[in-house]
């Protein structure tokens, strides 16, 4: 769906973004990833054709970028960099007005369509007040709406949970998946690691202009090889452990021997063999977080 190779974009003697070379294939969610200013805006305003690539070359959805932009647009729902709308018109003129600018049949038609996107993001119950006295998550949500209408095969999103409050992040969080679920490809960028863990299929991270992982996120969040024993018989579990053992945590979930052991279920066997009282036995993933951190390292 969307596929760089060595896309790059210098502003003077900045390199915003450097050599980048993204995959994201039909049926991801993608998440990419990066700190601010690691040059995710500029990559977006690339794959979409408002800003020009320095050297490199980008197809989204099989056409050359910003080459076939006029084909491809059309197909891709996009909000980049915060919703733009007109401040003294409703959220409900504002999307008609985008609906004019496609195909789209009778007024009926087009009618029902924008009701229907406007109760998908929430926005059924609004109002005629113009969107200048909307909150920064009604916009958010508009902007959302905007780039729904066209029923796109691809949707491209920078930093959708702007603004929106908890309930507003599940909400969309819960949408994406369901239009993800329809059939519709999600690349979204972030900066919030919870957000990419909870949504995304497919992570890319962006460290200073440049792509340092690529990845499932099932890959990504790996087992360590390890596993965490919940016990209260910490000192016969470490007397019994001698080797295997690498930490004693005590914290807020309770007493846990982290254990450096292939087969769990033998591990789990033996313990319990020996009177130690095993209240879980986890085997231990590693955090995105843990993983970020070490990739984006200078
Ligand atoms: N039009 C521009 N002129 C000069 N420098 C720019 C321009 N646009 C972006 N940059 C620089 O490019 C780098 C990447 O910026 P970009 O906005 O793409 O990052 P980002 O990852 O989207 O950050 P944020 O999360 O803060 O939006 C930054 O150093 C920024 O200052």
């Amino acid at each position: 769906m969307i596929r760089t190779h060595g896309l790059t974009k210098a502003y003077g003697a900045i390199t915003a973004v450097d050599g980048l070379d993204l995959d994201v294939r039909e049926g991801d969610v993608y998440g990419f990833l990066g700190a601010n200013g690691s040059g995710k805006t500029t990559t977006v305003r690339m794959l979409l054709g408002l800003v020009l690539a320095t050297s490199g070359t980008a197809e989204v959805l099989g056409e050359e970028m910003p080459k076939a932009a006029r084909h491809v647009l059309p197909q891709v729902g996009a909000m980049v960099e915060g919703p733009a709308a007109y401040d003294h018109l409703s959220g409900r003129r504002n999307l008609a007005l985008v609906d004019a600018s496609g195909p789209g049949g009778a007024r009926s038609s087009r009618k029902a369509r924008i009701a229907e996107t406007l109760e998908r993001v929430g926005l059924g119950h609004v109002d005629d007040r113009p969107v200048g006295a909307y909150s920064l998550g009604m916009r958010q949500r508009l902007g959302l709406a905007s780039a729904l209408l066209r029923r796109p095969r691809l949707l491209v999103l920078d930093e959708p949970t702007n603004g929106l409050d908890p309930q507003g992040i599940h909400e969309i969080r819960e949408l994406l998946l369901e239009l993800n679920r329809e059939g519709t490809t999600v690349f979204l960028s972030s900066h919030l690691l919870a957000e990419i863990e909870q949504l995304c299929t497919r992570v890319g991270v962006l460290a200073r202009g440049r792509l340092v992982v690529q990845a499932p996120l099932a890959e990504l969040r790996g087992p360590t090889g390890r596993v965490a024993v919940h016990t209260p018989d910490v000192e016969l579990g470490r007397s019994l452990l001698d080797g295997t053992l690498e930490e004693v945590v005590h914290d807020d979930d309770g007493p846990r021997l982290l254990v450096r052991e292939p087969d769990p279920a033998a591990l789990n066997a033996r313990l319990v063999a020996a009177g130690v009282r095993v209240t879980a036995l986890v085997p231990e993933r590693r955090h995105l977080e843990d993983v970020v951190l070490e990739a984006s390292q200078p």
